[in-house]
């Protein structure tokens, strides 16, 4: 049996699967946690992905990297890291967005160039801010490339690192449109060229480690979970991790002006429309330590509730937001009286705020023309029961819940059996789901009372800007 190993270096841990190359199955895996901050030395993750993968490695033939998008991994002229890597869920580069997209005369140019309008996420905002703030790294850098970029280059035996589309087309100055770095956007950026890695195919082997297993192009963490899931038309990916992701694979490039759905590449050669949020699963953890519960006593009360939480709407904006585009907003509550300032109430907002920001970006997804006959809803808060119990009502679909796994490392991992075995496609690996329960309760009222809010919430927003 030829094995296969798939790593997942998120936001809040490495995770390591090895498989079997024929079937997909997972035979054994590994995980470390990452620290809670928005920037993080890389060797950070080395660490974690050597101690996920420890002792796991023995006989396996090729591996891949999924990785947390967007990151900047800044590099000298010696190829060390310059400063701790900026996270995508870093807002400090809104005002460097808010400049870039005023710069090229407005969200139009940048759409038509790479897919995606400018927010603090996007590496090229990044770079911006570090040529205002920090001269001197700005100056020793030399070269920028992504999370997986960097973890893939430290593998190998390789003298430069590479990336692939899907990863690429995050940065902002990569088009998965025409599959070509936008340089002048780079140097607009970060006032000067810097060294990039090269786009590697999705079924390439890039290189290979020491010990010789032959190492995958990698990719973002999206990219991959939608490669692990096998995801294919009518499927929309719904992942609650750190952040909140609506995907699904396309045919075609997209471009939304309004800079809800990211026009982002997949991993096998297509294109794969996002939404993403930067609050979803600690929203959860959140709720449950401000009501001094663990996570499944917060599903236990959020289910005791009913839809609608008795009135209570959160706008869960715990970390500022990205979808919208609020990166200074908090938290919001409404609705709060005495009759309904329960404890059930609260959990159950938090579960139904968490999805209704993701049930807009679901919308938005399929305005642009993709189909939606199911979600598949991944990520650490799928494992919640109040979650899986209210989906399918709060997004307007069925929803299918795959078997608990890691699938942004069984994506890579999938990825790297389709580099070793030369084929045409990816081998064909079967994800179980299971049917969430079906929506038999109405939350329209809770959905246009989420709107009413956020739209109140974002005119506020436009309104202290101008003033
Ligand atoms: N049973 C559960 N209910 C709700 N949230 C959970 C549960 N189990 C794990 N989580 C949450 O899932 C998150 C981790 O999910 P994961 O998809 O691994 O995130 P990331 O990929 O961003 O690192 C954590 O915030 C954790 O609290
Ligand atoms: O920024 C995005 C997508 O555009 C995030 O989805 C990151 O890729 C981090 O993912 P998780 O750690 O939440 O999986």
């Amino acid at each position: 049996m030829a094995l296969v190993a798939g790593v997942d270096c998120s936001t809040q841990s490495t995770k390591v699967l090895i498989c079997d190359a024929e079937t997909g199955a997972v035979v054994r895996q590994g995980r470390a946690p990452h620290p809670d901050a928005t920037e993080v030395a890389p060797a950070v993750w080395w660490d974690a992905l050597r101690s996920a993968s420890d002792g796991l490695l023995d006989d396996v033939q090729a591996l891949a990297v999924g990785g947390q998008q967007h990151g900047m991994v800044t590099l000298d002229a010696n190829g060390e890291v310059v400063r701790p890597a900026l996270l995508w869920n870093d807002t400090r580069s809104a005002g460097a967005a808010t400049d870039l997209i005023d710069e090229l005369g407005g969200a139009q140019p940048w759409v038509d160039a790479v897919g995606v309008v400018p927010v603090a996420s996007f590496t090229v905002t990044k770079l911006r801010w570090l040529a205002a703030n920090e001269p001197d790294e700005a100056r020793r850098t030399e070269r920028v490339v992504l999370p997986h970029d960097w973890l893939t280059w430290k593998l190998s035996t390789n003298a430069d690192p590479t990336t692939d589309r899907g990863d690429a087309s995050g940065t902002g100055y990569w088009s998965a449109a025409t599959g070509e770095y936008r340089h002048d956007l780079l140097r607009r950026a970060f006032g000067r060229e810097l060294g990039v890695p090269e786009v590697k195919k999705p079924d390439a082997i890039v290189g290979h480690t020491p010990d010789g297993i032959a190492l995958a192009a990698g990719t973002g963490d999206n990219m991959a979970a939608a490669l692990g899931l096998g995801a294919g038309p009518g499927d929309v990916v719904v992942s609650l991790g750190t952040s909140g992701t609506v995907f699904a694979v396309s045919e075609s490039p997209t471009t939304d002006p309004s800079g809800y759905v990211a026009g982002f590449a997949d991993a096998t050669g297509r294109f794969l429309p996002l939404v993403c949020t930067l609050n979803a699963a600690r929203v959860l953890t959140a709720a449950a330590d401000l009501l001094g519960v663990d996570l499944d006593r917060l599903s236990e009360l959020a289910l005791a509730s009913t839809p609608g939480a008795a009135g209570l709407t959160l706008l869960p904006y715990l970390d500022g937001e990205r979808t919208p585009d609020l990166p200074d907003e908090t938290g919001r509550l409404t609705g709060l009286t005495r009759a309904n300032a329960r404890p059930e109430n609260l959990a159950r907002a938090a579960v139904e705020g968490m999805l209704l920001g993701l049930a807009d970006g679901l919308d938005a997804v399929r305005q642009h023309g993709v189909p939606v006959r199911r979600a598949l809803l991944i990520g650490g808060a799928a494992l919640s029961p109040a979650v899986r119990a209210v989906a399918s009502g709060i997004l307007g679909v069925p929803v299918d819940v795959p078997a608990p796994g890691e699938y942004v490392a069984l994506g890579a991992a999938r990825q790297a059996a389709w580099a070793l075995s030369g084929a045409a496609e990816p081998p064909q690996w079967t994800v179980e789901a299971e049917r969430a329960p079906e929506a038999t309760e109405d939350y329209s009222g809770a959905r246009d009372r989420y709107a009413q809010f956020r739209t109140g919430v974002q005119e506020l927003s436009v309104r202290s800007n101008k003033s």
